[in-house]
Formats: C-alpha cells, sequence, structure tokens
C-alpha cells in the first residue's frame, strides 16, 4: 500500500501562496500586493489584488508615484486588502483571517477592523516606519485583531502556467 504524500503544503503556505500568486494580477509597476481572506475552519472566501475600480481603464488612469496627486495612481487603487473584502458576496467576514503579501495601511486596518476579520498574516512589512502603517498598528491592536508575520518555508514552487 502506497503511504499518503509527506511533503504537502501547509495551511499558511497554501493560503500566503494564493495572496502571493494573485499580486501577479496586479498592474502595478512598482508594488504588487495580494490579499487572501480565509474563514475558520480554512475555506477560502475571498482575493483581491491592488488595482483601479471597476470602469476605471489601467491604461488610461496614472500608474506614477510622483507629482500632481491627480495625475498619480494614489488617489486612484484599491488596495488588495480592501479589494478582497469588497469582493466577498457571501455574507459575513467575521471570526476571518487575510492573509496580505504586504502589511495592510491605515484605511486597509479600518476596513479589516469593521468587516469583522480577527488575524492579519502579513508577509513584507516594508512601510513599517510610515504613519500610515504606525496607525494601521495602532489601531489593529486596539481593537483586538491578532497580527502575525508569516515566516517563508523557504519552499519553491515552479510550474508552467
Ligand atoms: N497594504 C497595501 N496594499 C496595497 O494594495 N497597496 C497598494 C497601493 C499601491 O497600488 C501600491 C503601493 O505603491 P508604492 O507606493 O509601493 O509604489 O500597493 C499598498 C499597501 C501598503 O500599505
Ligand atoms: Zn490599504
Amino acid at each position: 500500500m502506497s503511504q499518503k504524500r509527506t511533503d504537502y503544503i501547509s495551511w499558511d503556505e497554501y493560503f500566503m501562496g494564493v495572496a502571493k500568486l494573485s499580486a501577479f494580477r496586479s498592474k502595478d509597476p512598482n508594488t504588487q500586493v495580494g490579499a487572501c481572506i480565509v474563514s475558520q475552519d480554512n475555506k477560502i472566501l475571498s482575493m483581491g489584488y491592488n488595482g483601479l475600480p471597476i470602469g476605471c481603464s489601467d491604461d488610461e488612469f496614472p500608474w506614477c508615484r510622483e507629482g500632481d496627486p491627480l495625475e498619480n495612481k494614489y488617489l486612484y487603487t484599491t488596495h488588495s486588502e480592501l479589494n478582497a473584502i469588497l469582493n466577498y458576496r457571501g455574507g459575513s467576514l467575521d471570526g476571518s483571517k487575510i492573509y496580505v503579501t504586504l502589511f495592510p495601511c491605515n484605511e486597509c486596518a479600518k476596513a479589516i477592523i469593521q468587516s469583522g476579520i480577527k488575524t492579519v498574516v502579513y508577509d513584507c512589512d516594508k512601510y513599517a516606519d510610515t504613519a500610515s502603517v504606525i496607525a494601521s498598528k495602532r489601531m489593529l491592536k486596539a481593537a483586538g485583531v491578532e497580527i502575525v508575520k508569516y515566516h517563508e518555508s523557504q519552499r519553491e514552487i515552479t510550474f508552467k502556467l
């Protein structure tokens, strides 16, 4: 009798893997972010990546980072976490977890808290020193949202798409 496989991926690898794959859909030339929302019983509820709202053309809106606020991306992009929350049409996200490839900003932290998400598992934290992320952590902690750093497993998976 053959035994079951033992090198299958963990739940954490699976969900952060889905978040990372989602980020590949982003058109942002500088930072691609992905998010995956998971229920308490390990079911994927929603996914998202950073991009423009529906109807706002990727080719007509700006993707640069600087200059006139109306001519750079920041006023227009929807963050991956907010997209994942808004993409969920199944009811309540109460008690769920969000896996995100980059630590949530203050605006996404508000949406995370208000939607009832109870755990944030994040990978990169490259904007940790910004007021946005400091405020985000302050609110998440005050609201009792658990913050967990994802530890990369070093496992590499390659496949043809
Ligand atoms: N947690 C996040 N989720 C996101 O989806 N984003 C998006 C907004 C922008 O499209 C991009 C950040 O652009 P940049 O400032 O690194 O060139 O990532 C940004 C953050 C940072 O807090
Ligand atoms: Zn955000």
